[in-house]
């Protein structure tokens, strides 16, 4: 794979403003990973400020509206989010699809209005583990992606500006990480499904695992074929916990 692994810490719904001197962290030590791209998504509140702290890594939202601006109490647009300097946004978490019925549908037409703001789009997909005991876990995600990527994209966009977070429900911050033939065999079933919307292009969009990474599991999920990076919540919340991801993304071998 020819992109740099892109190791994103989605602080979720945690935080002060206390926890920018941890992105300020992650910024300095930044300079030593330049083979590595990092980038955080933390809460809307705290966003623009990390923003205006760090400038060697991305700076994300965690979910954003379909229209661009009007009457939505409570909803941030995603051309709010390019307006204050976010480079990207993070769509149809599994916690979102949970907390706010979201669905794929749904998380399209987000993702379509990300990309018009001109922002990058990480899409997540996983099973539950009822989903994977019942052996229809590549079945699910390939639907997922089916119905949550905006297929009339250009492949030059997906694959410039898009990329998919593979994260199983039951490997999310339960300290169960995948095992990594299962992640392997998941990305390349979520690698056939992108190619039939974007041909060879496809390629090039990166497929992130997420559910559980940390500092010792990072290096032998990273050094697998198709894994171009992690989304990473627990562990993205000090940088001393986040670093050591990010190192193991410099040298996935170990
Ligand atoms: O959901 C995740 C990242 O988006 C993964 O969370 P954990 O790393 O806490 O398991």
């Amino acid at each position: 794979m020819s992109q740099r692994p892109y190791i994103v810490g989605n602080w979720k719904m945690n935080g002060s403003r206390a926890m920018l001197s941890e992105a300020r962290a992650v910024d300095r030590a930044a300079q030593r990973y330049p083979d590595v791209e990092i980038a955080l998504a933390p809460p809307f509140p705290f966003l623009g400020s990390v923003r205006e702290a760090v400038t060697a890594i991305g700076v994300g939202g965690q979910d954003c509206h379909t229209a661009a601006k009007g009457a939505h109490t409570g909803d941030v647009s995603a051309a709010m989010l390019a307006d204050i300097g976010a480079d990207f946004v993070i769509l149809g978490h599994s916690e979102r699809r949970r907390d706010h019925g979201e669905d794929d549908a749904l998380v399209r037409a987000k993702a379509e209005a990300a990309l018009a703001a001109g922002l990058g789009v990480i899409i997540c997909v996983g099973e539950t583990l009822e989903e994977r005991d019942a052996g229809t876990a590549e079945a699910v995600v390939s639907r997922q992606i089916e119905g949550s990527v905006p297929a009339g994209e250009s492949a030059a966009v997906a694959a410039s500006r898009l990329a998919v977070a593979y994260e199983p429900v039951w490997a999310i911050g339960t300290g169960r990480v995948a095992a990594v033939e299962d992640v392997i065999a998941m990305h390349v079933a979520v690698r056939v499904r992108l190619a039939a919307i974007f041909g060879e292009e496809a390629e090039k969009i990166r497929i992130l695992y997420g559910g559980s990474v940390n500092g010792e599991n990072a290096a032998s999920l990273l050094a697998a074929p198709g894994v171009g990076g992690a989304l990473v919540g627990g562990a993205s919340l000090t940088a001393d916990a986040f670093l050591p991801i990010v190192a193991a993304a410099a040298q996935p071998e170990g």
